[in-house]
Formats: structure tokens, C-alpha cells, sequence
């Protein structure tokens, strides 16, 4: 646990960069530090480390003021990474990730095995180990760093704008892998980003501060998304707020009758119950609508002519945003809901779907009948799903071949997450 007591930093200047902050950072999971530039985000997250040193106020790493420990000391049970990753270029990267084993005096086999590990780990390809920095990409570099982080195991992980210099693609799949890291690796991390979409994605709590280093909320994604404290916050985490949040209320509880008709439509399953689309019930193709000829990417049989896209979710697994996505792709307005094998289970009308969102809308973050839980995590663990919560989250660790995949106009497999 890190503690933030009532912590000032005021610059020589006379710039408060950050404004007598009190805030709790949880052991094992991911704080996002939010806010526009200029808001005291780097300088309260470098006061953790004393790269910065407080003005007034304490911070306390697991009850200990980080006063009373020398810095080097401090330093080597945290982790840092920053934008563009800030490798050293005259190193190659087996040598820039076992940096810090290096100075904590591992010999080198030892040291280099275990930048080789870890650069396994953080998703790179080993041939890479031997290039120098200015060889490899964005994306690549900053994967570099996580692993140059994690090298001597750190308990805490300071992560400054890691992921703001790549492209939007390298950035999620960036984001993807530090939640599956995290997953297995419980760090207590704490991510600075101006971005509210990734704060969501990734933090477990989110701290959104405002300029002037005031803390505005802390909250947990849902929490902020549906009871946003003020105009302040709710203009910070702007549009879609309730679509948003309906990526945090589980699937689990919308009613799905288990026939594969509806009026006007039918589910077309291949013989393993897997379903191919929808067929109306004339089997006449509606003028201008698309038509899947090719089949699934999945290797699944094609659906044969007349057969139209499908949106599929899994309610053990999925989130309400999932279901809703699913229907709003299908033809008959229907949602298709599998199983993790991406068997037919049944459909979701618009109306079981209305009745969910409307459940959803309240303002607490939804749930689910009989859960008596707030957080998404906990949520998804009751709705009986094993491990992964719901939220984006889940479809991060998930793969876009999973059952919420939704097959786009054409068969093409096009995956359209919710
Ligand atoms: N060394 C310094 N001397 C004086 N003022 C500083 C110094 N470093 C930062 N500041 C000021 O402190 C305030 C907070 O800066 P900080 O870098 O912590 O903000 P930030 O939220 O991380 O911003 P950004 O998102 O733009 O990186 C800003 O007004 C900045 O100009």
C-alpha cells in the first residue's frame, strides 16, 4: 500500500504543482493517476520514488515514509517506466533490461537469462536481444522498458505515459499485455495517462486530478463512470459515459430463451451448434442487406447463401456493452448468446435486452441478481466466471476469435467487440 498524506510540492518558482493530496494506492492492483496536462500527475508520481522530494505532507510505502529510506534503497523495489521507454541506445536490449540486475551485482549469465525471460514474457521475440534500441520500433522499445522494469521483480511499478508515443494499435495491444502481465503478476502499479479511456481500461482505481494537483475522485471505473462527483469529472470523462459503463455490468443476468427462431428469423446452426447467421423466415435476402457467403474465420462451415451476419456474446463471460453490440449487428435485432465454445445457447430479444439496460441504468453501478457486490471484478466472479472480470478487460485477455466475436457483412470474421 502506498499512502498519500495530505502531500504538497511546491516548485522554487512558487508553481503548487501539487495541492496537500490524500489518496490510498492498493497493494497488487493498478491506480491510474488522470488529468489534464499541467495537473501534478508526473510530479506526484515521481514523489514516490523521491525523484521529486514532498514540500509538506508524508507518503508512506507499506507504512514507512519514504523519507526514512535512501533512495537507491527505495528505488530498488520500484520499478520505473517512461515514455519512449528511455533505453539506453549504446546498449543492446538484453542489456538494457538486465540493467538493474547488473547493479545489484548478478552475474551476468544470471542476469542475462533473466532479461531473456523477460522479454519472452513482455510478448518479444529473443532473436531481438542482441539489436541495439534504435533497431526496433515504438511499440517494441516500449515493451523493452516494462521488461527493463520488472527485471529485478519490484513489488511497485511506476509507469509515467509509457504507452502515449505509439499508435493507437500498438497502444492497445501495449495495454493488453500489461493487464495480462498483471494478472499473473500482482504488481502494485501506478500509471500516470491524460487518457481517460486507457485510466478505465487499465486501473483497477482511478484518481482524477484537476489542475493545481487537487485530487477531483478516486473511484473504481465503474463508480466514476456512473456517479461522476462533478462537472468537472463528468467533462473529463466525456461522451458515452453510459455506454461506457455498460462494459463493467455483466451479460450474466439477461434472460436468453433458449429457441432458435424469433418472429420473422432463425438462428442457421453448422452440425457442431455452432451458429452461421440468420435466416428470415422466407429465406428471401432483405434488398441491400449483406449477405455472408465466405463463412467464419474460425474455420467454422460456411454460411450458405442467404444467411445473414450474426452479433454473438457469451453471458458467462461478456459484458452487457458485449450483448447490446451483438444485437445491434444482427438483422433480426436479436442477440445471439454461445457458450465458451462458441455454441448456441439461445437469443436475446430487444426486449430482455431493454429490461437489462434498464436494470443497468440505476444509479449504482449495476449488478447482478443476488450479487451484492460494487466492484466489476468481484461482479464477474459471482456471475460465476472464473478469473476474468468483466469490463473491457475481459476482452483484452480474451482474443478477438473468442465466442463475443461478432461476424461483420461479408462472413469475413471481422471481430467487433463490445
Ligand atoms: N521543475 C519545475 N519547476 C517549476 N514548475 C514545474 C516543474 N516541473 C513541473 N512544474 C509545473 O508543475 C505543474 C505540474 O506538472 P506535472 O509535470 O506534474 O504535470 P502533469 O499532470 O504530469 O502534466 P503533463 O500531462 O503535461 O505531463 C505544471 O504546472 C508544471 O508546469
Amino acid at each position: 500500500m502506498i499512502t498519500f498524506e495530505g502531500v504538497t510540492k511546491r516548485y522554487g518558482d512558487g508553481t503548487v504543482a501539487v495541492d496537500n493530496l490524500s489518496l490510498r494506492v492498493p497493494t497488487g492492483a493498478v491506480t491510474v493517476f488522470v488529468g489534464p496536462s499541467g495537473c501534478g500527475k508526473t510530479t506526484s508520481l515521481r514523489m514516490i520514488n523521491r525523484m521529486i522530494e514532498a514540500s509538506s505532507g508524508r507518503i508512506l510505502l507499506d507504512g514507512r515514509d519514504v523519507r526514512e529510506i535512501d533512495p537507491p534503497t527505495l528505488r530498488r523495489g520500484i520499478g520505473y517506466v517512461i515514455q519512449q521507454a528511455g533505453l539506453f541506445p549504446h546498449r543492446k536490449i538484453v542489456d538494457n533490461v538486465a540493467t538493474v540486475p547488473y547493479l545489484l551485482g548478478w552475474d551476468k549469465k544470471k542476469a542475462r537469462a533473466r532479461a531473456m525471460e523477460l522479454l519472452e514474457r513482455v510478448g518479444l521475440d529473443t532473436k531481438l536481444a542482441g539489436r541495439y534500441p534504435f533497431q526496433l520500433s515504438g511499440g517494441q522499445q516500449q515493451r523493452v522498458g516494462v521488461a527493463r522494469a520488472l527485471a529485478a521483480d519490484p513489488p511497485v511499478l511506476l509507469m509515467d505515459e509509457p504507452f502515449s508515443a505509439v499508435d493507437p494499435v500498438v497502444r492497445t495491444s501495449l495495454q493488453d499485455e500489461l493487464l495480462r502481465l498483471q494478472a499473473e503478476l500482482h504488481k502494485t502499479i501506478v500509471f500516470v495517462t491524460h487518457d481517460i479511456d486507457e485510466a478505465i481500461k487499465l486501473g483497477d482505481t482511478v484518481a482524477v486530478l484537476r489542475v493545481g494537483g487537487r485530487l477531483a475522485q478516486i473511484a473504481d471505473p465503474a463508480t466514476l463512470l456512473s456517479r461522476p462527483e462533478d462537472d468537472f469529472v463528468e467533462g473529463f470523462l466525456g461522451r458515452d459515459r453510459g455506454i461506457r459503463r455498460l462494459s463493467f455490468v455483466p451479460a450474466s443476468g439477461v434472460a436468453v430463451r433458449s429457441e432458435p427462431h424469433v418472429p420473422g428469423w432463425n438462428v442457421v446452426l453448422d452440425g457442431d451448434g455452432r451458429p452461421l447467421g440468420w435466416r428470415p423466415d422466407d429465406a428471401a435476402t432483405p434488398s441491400g442487406a449483406p449477405v455472408n457467403r465466405t463463412g467464419s474465420r474460425d474455420g467454422s462451415a460456411p454460411a450458405p447463401d442467404g444467411v445473414l451476419p450474426f452479433g454473438a456474446f457469451d453471458p458467462a463471460k461478456d459484458s452487457l456493452r458485449a450483448a447490446l453490440d451483438a444485437a445491434l449487428l444482427a438483422p433480426s435485432g436479436c442477440a445471439i448468446a454461445v457458450d465458451g465454445a462458441g455454441r448456441f445457447q439461445g437469443i436475446v430479444t430487444r426486449e430482455a435486452l431493454d429490461r437489462a439496460l434498464l436494470q443497468a441504468g440505476g444509479a449504482e453501478p449495476a449488478r447482478p441478481a443476488g450479487s451484492g457486490s460494487s466492484t466489476p471484478r468481484e461482479v464477474g466472479d459471482e456471475a460465476g466466471n472464473s478469473g476474468s472480470g468483466v469490463s473491457d478487460r475481459s476482452s483484452a485477455t480474451g482474443g478477438s476469435d473468442g465466442p463475443s466475436s461478432s461476424r461483420g457483412p461479408g462472413g469475413d470474421g471481422a471481430a467487433a467487440h463490445g
